[in-house]
């Protein structure tokens, strides 16, 4: 699967990069302020000790399509940072780059290089699946398993061939998801017959049971109702205490509560805005973030 990749450490792609000259942007003599910056990214620069991910050049093509475009960052350790942009511009595309889901999906071109703990994780003698253990995923739609609420969460942990205690692991898995007071009762259950947003957080319980360093979400919360919205919310801030947790949302108002960062992409998957998340939603460094953030777009 993971052989229809094409990996490069080069900035080959950079010729579709946006010219970082702030003096060539614009014919235009009248330039009102901000303008001058608008092509040019803001990108916080989290000093590689710092940041437990990091994207260097990472541009990801679909066919024809471009969906990233040449996207350097770093992601800071035990932090929370949301991915915010509108409809289209390479939020997904870009998170699952991180783990390697984009392995899933032929049509996918991978160029730059992500680092995980300084490792490529492209590199070939990379095991995707022990990847995916160290940097788990949630999705939009909560997809537990049809099994029992106990086996979905020790599901990673047999695969893996965990020995040790695998009830206590499964107990503090569900306990840091904060679903094992709702389940303990009920192990034996089906996790398909937990409401909505417990089967949500039974995803989650599934998720950290390996003890990931980092983990991604995908829109968590939005196929939830508001209270269940609340629970996983409250719970992303308690996953950062000892993870690393990376959330795509379409909500910005969820985004300014729960994340310590925040990047913003904008059409055509360029990374605009990475930053202090109260900087970004107070006092944006470029036009086009303050238009999105404001509603002007998107
Ligand atoms: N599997 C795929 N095959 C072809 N094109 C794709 C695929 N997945 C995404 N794309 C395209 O890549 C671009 C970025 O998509 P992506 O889903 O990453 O954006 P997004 O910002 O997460 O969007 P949304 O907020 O609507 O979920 C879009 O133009 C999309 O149509």
């Amino acid at each position: 699967m993971s052989d229809s990749y094409h990996i490069q450490e080069t900035d080959a792609d950079s010729s579709s990069s946006p010219d970082p000259t702030p003096d060539d942007s614009s014919t235009d003599d009248t330039v009102r302020p901000g303008e001058t910056d608008d092509l040019v990214p803001t990108i916080e620069d989290v000093p590689e000790s710092q940041s437990v991910i990091r994207s260097e050049d990472l541009t990801v093509h679909y066919g024809d399509e471009q969906a990233l475009q040449s996207v350097t960052v770093g992601i800071p350790e035990r932090e929370v940072t949301a991915i915010i942009g509108p409809s289209g511009c390479g939020k997904s595309t870009y998170l699952r780059c991180l783990n390697r889901m984009n392995d899933m999906i032929d049509a996918a071109k991978i160029s730059g290089t992500v680092r995980f703990r300084g490792t490529d994780i492209y590199a070939e003698d990379i095991d995707p699946v022990a990847l995916r253990r160290k940097i788990g995923m949630v999705f939009q739609k909560p997809n537990p398993f049809p099994k029992s609420i106990y086996d979905n969460v020790a599901y990673g942990l047999k695969i893996q061939g965990f020995e040790g205690d695998m009830d206590a692991r499964v107990e503090e898995a569900l306990r840091n998801a904060a679903l094992w007071d709702e389940v303990k009762d009920q192990l034996d259950s089906s996790g398909l017959d937990l409401s909505g947003g417990q089967q949500q957080r039974l995803c989650i319980a599934r998720a950290i049971a390996p003890d990931p360093e980092v983990v991604l979400m995908d829109e968590p919360a939005s196929a939830l109702d508001p209270v269940a919205t609340a629970k996983v919310e409250d719970l992303i801030a308690d996953l950062s205490e000892q993870y690393t947790v990376i959330i795509v949302t379409h909500n910005m108002q969820q985004a300014a509560r729960i994340s310590d960062k925040t990047a913003v992409f904008l059409t055509g998957g360029q990374l605009v805005e990475f930053g202090n998340t109260d900087q970004i939603f107070e006092n944006p460094e470029n036009q086009r973030v303050e238009d999105y953030i404001t509603g002007k777009f998107g």
